[in-house]
């Protein structure tokens, strides 16, 4: 049986274990919808159980220790034919991207380039430094450090970026000699598996790489509590996140999250506003605003407030809503029926502790729109550091702006949250560029450029509510999939 029948609008969706697609043991299916047309089903998922989960864990356990003994310039290459295949399959993989989670086409396609860029940035690796030699006072003795893989990696990855989160979990997890078991989020199981068939194509040996497809509760929590899971790492809400690192914690095995976002933008009185507009709606919007990394709380200090407020009001009215695949959009649809309950009661929730509404949060009113999970973008006036849309991640297309005196308040606000993912300023003058970087909490701090938006060459993580403070990417990653051998050698 094959992962996707591209040929059909419904795609067939198995788990793949050891190598080979398999239906799930009980047969159960869950459906992943598209928010573009309410009722089209893109793919019929597996729902699996912990007998599917099982039979992947031993899968990638059976195959670890040949996989380790390889070089890493071996596992490299493997990497490398997955990303040229990756990038060979664009446009299917970001076509049904957009049909299974609504980004436009353009970011979607472009998400799959950044994913074959990360599989190669991560192939690279195999052939780069593990150790280093460290002088040891016994002058016959030879003492440095290696690295070991962990053994089999758990991946649970969310549905706001269906390729490259996983793939910036997967590489490194693999080049540095791990076996994975992969859970995807059921809302992109068939981009997901569009990724598993690169991967297969390649020619990774059976049981390197394992996918199991279900709900989250179920396959999630089960690779956190399986025993045969020496190290999980985590990229969703902070609430199931938390579940997940206890878990692995009980068991001592390692554990990496990264959760959400409240990301403040600071446009200072010095700004250039125009650039301040564009890094505010591109930051806070794109991707309708469904980004750990999003904008969300728009901080403009008094004496630039009112004309701020006016050119971003006038851009964000002339933004377009509409289905991803379609060329003219700009904003797609919320990912899903839950998305976007969750951020029309965020809307409703504003609007309810008095912030001012002065546009979007609505459905759109074209009657080609009726049928999707679409929110036209909104825009907060009046927002108070302690109402809920100042507080809350609400994973939307919503800006809640908020006013501050002077830059010292600005930062206090910026701060002022449980959580420190990325944060944003615009300004012209060193001396504020510099009191931000510093006193700012976050583990991504950008002047003159937008909240989101993270290079895979470089540690990307939070502060605070927003990770369990490890870093992924870049060279960061290396210390999470492996763990430091301290070698002392004597004749
Ligand atoms: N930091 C980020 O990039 C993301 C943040 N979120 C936030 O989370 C909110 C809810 O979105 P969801 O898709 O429901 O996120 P979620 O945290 O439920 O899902 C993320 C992943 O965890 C899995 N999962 C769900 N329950 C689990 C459990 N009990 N144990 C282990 N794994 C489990 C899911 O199946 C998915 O693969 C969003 O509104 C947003 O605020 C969501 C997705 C990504
Ligand atoms: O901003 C980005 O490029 C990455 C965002 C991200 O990691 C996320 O939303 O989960």
């Amino acid at each position: 049986m094959t992962a996707v029948h591209e040929n059909h609008d419904t795609a067939i969706i198995d788990n793949y274990i050891r190598g080979d697609w398999r239906a799930p043991a009980a047969g159960e299916r869950i459906p992943s919808l598209n928010p573009a047309k309410r009722g089209e089903v893109v793919g019929m998922a597996a729902a699996s159980d912990l007998t599917d989960l099982d039979e992947a864990v031993q899968a990638a356990d059976a195959a670890r220790l040949a996989w380790r003994k390889l070089t890493g310039a071996q596992r490299g290459a493997l990497l490398f034919k997955a990303a040229d295949l990756l990038e060979s399959r664009m446009e299917t993989v970001g076509k049904t991207m957009t049909r299974e989670m609504g980004k436009t086409i353009g970011e979607a396609k472009g998400e799959t380039a950044r994913g074959a860029a990360i599989l190669r940035y991560y192939a690279g690796e195999g052939m780069r430094p593990i150790g280093d030699v460290i002088p040891s006072t016994d002058a016959e003795a030879l003492m440095f450090t290696t690295r070991a893989p962990l053994g089999v990696v758990g991946v649970i990855s969310p549905w706001n970026f269906p390729v490259a989160i996983p793939v910036w979990k997967m590489a490194p997890a693999l080049v540095y000699g791990n076996t994975v078991v992969w859970k995807p989020a059921v809302e992109t199981a068939a981009t997901a598996a569009l990724i598993m068939r690169c991967f297969h194509d390649a020619g990774f040996p059976a049981g390197v790489v394992n996918m199991v497809l279900g709900d989250g509760a179920v396959i999630g929590q089960g690779i956190a509590a399986h025993p045969g899971i020496h190290a999980v790492t985590f990229t969703g809400s902070n609430r199931v996140g938390k579940q997940v690192g206890q878990a692995a914690l009980a068991r001592g095995a390692k554990y990496q999250l990264e959760m959400g976002g409240k990301n403040p933008i600071i446009v200072a009185s010095d700004a250039d506003l125009d650039l301040a507009v564009d890094a505010t709606i591109s930051g806070g919007l794109r991707s309708t605003g469904q980004k750990c990394t999003a904008t969300s709380r728009v901080i403009v200090l008094s004496d630039v407030y009112a004309s701020f407020r006016e050119k971003l009001l006038a851009k964000v009215k002339a933004l377009r809503v509409g289905d991803g695949l379609d060329a003219e959009t700009w904003l797609g649809p919320c990912a899903s029926a839950k998305q976007y309950e969750t951020v029309m009661r965020y809307i409703n929730k504003g609007i309810e502790e008095g912030a001012e509404l002065l546009t979007g949060g609505r459905q759109p009113e074209e009657p080609a729109l009726s049928e999707g999970y679409y929110v036209t973008p909104a825009v907060f006036d009046k927002v108070t550091p302690a109402m809920t849309i100042a507080r809350e991640e609400i994973f939307g297309p919503v800006l809640a702006l908020i006013e501050a005196r002077d830059m010292a308040e600005a930062i206090a606000l910026a701060n002022d949250t449980e959580y420190g993912l990325s944060a944003s300023l615009y300004t012209r003058d060193l001396g504020s560029a510099l009191s931000f970087i510093q006193e700012t909490d976050a583990g991504l701090v950008r002047v003159n450029a937008e909240t989101a938006g993270v290079e895979l060459q470089a540690p990307f993580g939070g502060m605070k509510g927003s990770s369990s403070h490890s870093r992924e990417q870049g060279q960061a990653a290396i210390e999470f999939y492996t763990s430091v051998k301290t070698v002392f050698m004597k004749p």
